[in-house]
């Protein structure tokens, strides 16, 4: 918060050097009010002829600074919550996988659109107002006391007590705001999972329980806010009676000056104009002060998902991978005693060719997101070239490598930047990585080819298409490592076996692929398999070193192949 008021304080100067000069201004019509009256009890024609003139310039260059003062401010909104949003964008960005993935991405949404816009409500417009007010308030107490010390010192007494009343608030204002805060965070998650699951509502009849559902979390939200509201309510009213209790007095005490012929009626229409200019702006920072310290807990949120600026990268090494990457006593856990990876030993060569197998939950998408630098609080170590990847960069060390998993991520434009990812690549390089994937096989079926658009998430495209597409959007970047997380699982076994064993064929491509698929000859092809029993590596060797052992891989094997035969039979 702090660095864009700081990115926008020549803004932030302007608009407070306009609001200055209003609100003074403003306060000036009291002064004119009292001379226009006198001058008219006085019967003093020449006097109020130049009033009049006076007024009118007055009052054109109220409009013009009041205009400008309006224009500024506007633009400092725009200026601050553009700049809150990008920081918070760019934070989010700047967070390693590990901690991008412990909050739900309907939450960075919330703090994106509604916490912003509470901000924009509940600080920035609120500091603007009061900043304003009190400059009225400083005009109004000067032109006072030249009027009246007695007046003034009621004023103030009435002021203290105004102030004093409503700051016991504060505190249960801010425990309201953030409670809002915190239920519309969880109704917008809500809401995305009940929008994401579109398909398993339709096909499962899940509708009363989907409308139920929003419905509760509606209410919740719609009554939190209500909760802060009846306070905002209850602390808006209280400063209103106060206000107007502070008026009758001094109504009351100056038209009793009148009568014991202390004070002209010009001073009384001033006293009651500069009373209005003294007690609203005391009213408005008592209103908007709680809104303020109210959504500090919102502020805090917002400041730590907002990135700083970028720090630099002391001490961090470049990731060099030309010979081999070690994995040494390895374990890990995602929950404290609950371990999934245990003592993992294992030296993975530049170029070899990996197939990671094993019984599903036994720790093979962990153990290939440790390589790839997901998770960085693991026991044991792992190093690329025999340098620890602690001490590389984790930004570089994650481009080395793509990840393709079932699921694939598509954006929603074409097939081409779905793979070049605004990135300008040579015709050749193209086509070896469209051949090689796959991709080629079915977009030369499709009439706008390559720009053939893909909808959201790639909803256009078969599960195998996004998957061929993932392939070739490694492939053209030439990333020396590639895991395939069952990243062809998707496609038909002859086009799996086709990209498969053309990958295997690519020599400088370090290639994992996690696979339940026991096709003996294209295991046979990979250099090594790597089988993994309960977060341990159980053996690794060749396909059929592994398969003459007869130990836990080829039992492994036999069982696979007995499930694909019932499975065929049945
Ligand atoms: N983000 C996570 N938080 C907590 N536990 C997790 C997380 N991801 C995986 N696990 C647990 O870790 C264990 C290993 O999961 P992992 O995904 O590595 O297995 P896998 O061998 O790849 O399984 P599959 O073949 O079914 O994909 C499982 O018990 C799983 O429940």
């Amino acid at each position: 918060m702090k660095q864009s008021i700081r990115q926008n304080k020549m803004l932030l100067a302007v608009t407070l050097l306009f609001s200055i000069i209003t609100s003074a201004a403003g306060v000036l019509i009291a002064i004119i009010l009292q001379k226009v009256i006198d001058a008219a009890m006085q019967g003093d024609m020449l006097l109020f002829k130049k009033i009049v003139i006076l007024s009118v310039a007055y009052l054109l260059l109220l409009s013009l600074f009041g205009f400008m003062y309006a224009i500024c401010s506007k633009a400092l909104i725009r200026n601050l919550t553009l700049s809150l949003r990008e920081r918070v964008f760019r934070g989010v960005f700047r967070r390693n996988a590990e901690e991008f993935t412990s909050s739900n991405t309907a939450d960075y949404l919330s703090a994106l659109t509604n916490d912003i816009k509470l901000l924009e409500d509940n600080y920035i417009q609120p500091l603007l107002l009061t900043l304003q007010n009190v400059v009225v308030f400083a005009a109004s107490l000067i032109i006072l006391l030249y009027l009246s010390p007695l007046i003034t010192l009621i004023l103030v007494v009435c002021m203290i007590l105004m102030f004093t009343v409503p700051s016991l608030f504060g505190k249960a204002l801010q425990d309201k705001q953030s409670a809002v805060s915190a239920q519309m965070s969880i109704f917008t998650t809500s809401v995305k999972d009940l929008l994401s699951g579109y398909e398993v509502i339709k096909s499962y009849a899940m509708g009363k329980h989907t409308e139920q559902k929003f419905q509760q979390e509606n209410t919740a939200a719609a009554n939190t806010r209500f909760a802060a509201d009846r306070l905002f309510a209850a602390n808006e009213s209280l400063s209103e009676t106060l206000a107007i209790l502070t008026q009758f007095s001094v109504v009351f005490i100056a038209a009793y000056l009148i009568i014991s012929g202390d004070f002209s009626a010009g001073s009384l229409v001033a006293l009651v104009q500069l009373s209005g200019g003294f007690v609203g702006p005391v009213l408005v920072v008592m209103q908007n002060l709680p809104k303020i310290q109210g959504v500090k807990p919102v502020v805090q949120r917002i400041n730590d998902l907002a990135s700083e600026e970028a720090q630099p990268k002391s001490g961090l090494l470049e990731p060099v991978f030309n010979e081999n990457l070690e994995i040494s006593r390895l374990h890990f856990a995602y929950q404290q005693g609950n371990q999934v990876l245990s003592d993992i030993n294992l030296s993975l060569q530049k170029g070899k060719k990996y197939a990671l197998v094993g019984r599903s939950g036994c720790g093979k998408s962990t153990l290939v997101k440790l390589l790839s630098g997901y998770y960085d609080r693991y026991e044991g170590s792992i190093t690329l070239d025999g340098i620890n990847i602690k001490q590389l960069d984790p930004e570089r060390l994650q481009q080395m490598t793509a990840t393709i998993h079932q699921n694939v991520y598509m954006f929603d434009t074409d097939i081409k930047q779905n793979i070049c990812l605004h990135e300008e690549f040579s015709e050749e390089v193209m086509e070896t990585a469209l051949h090689t994937s796959g991709v080629h096989k079915f977009v030369e079926k499709m009439p706008s080819g390559l720009l053939t658009t893909v909808g959201e998430n790639g909803s256009q495209l078969s599960g195998g298409q996004r998957q061929r597409i993932a392939v070739a959007r490694a492939l053209i970047r030439s990333k020396p490592i590639l895991i395939l997380d069952e990243g062809t699982s998707a496609i038909d076994m002859q086009t799996a076996y086709e990209i498969e064993s053309r990958l295997l064929t690519l020599k400088e491509l370090t290639l994992m692929t996690i696979t339940h698929n026991m096709n003996e000859e294209l295991l046979g092809l990979y250099d090594e398999i790597i089988y993994m029993e309960n977060g341990r590596i159980a053996e690794v060797g060749s396909f059929h070193v592994l398969r003459a052992r007869g130990g836990g891989f080829a039992a492994f094997c036999s069982l696979h192949k007995g499930d694909v035969a019932e499975a065929l039979q049945a």
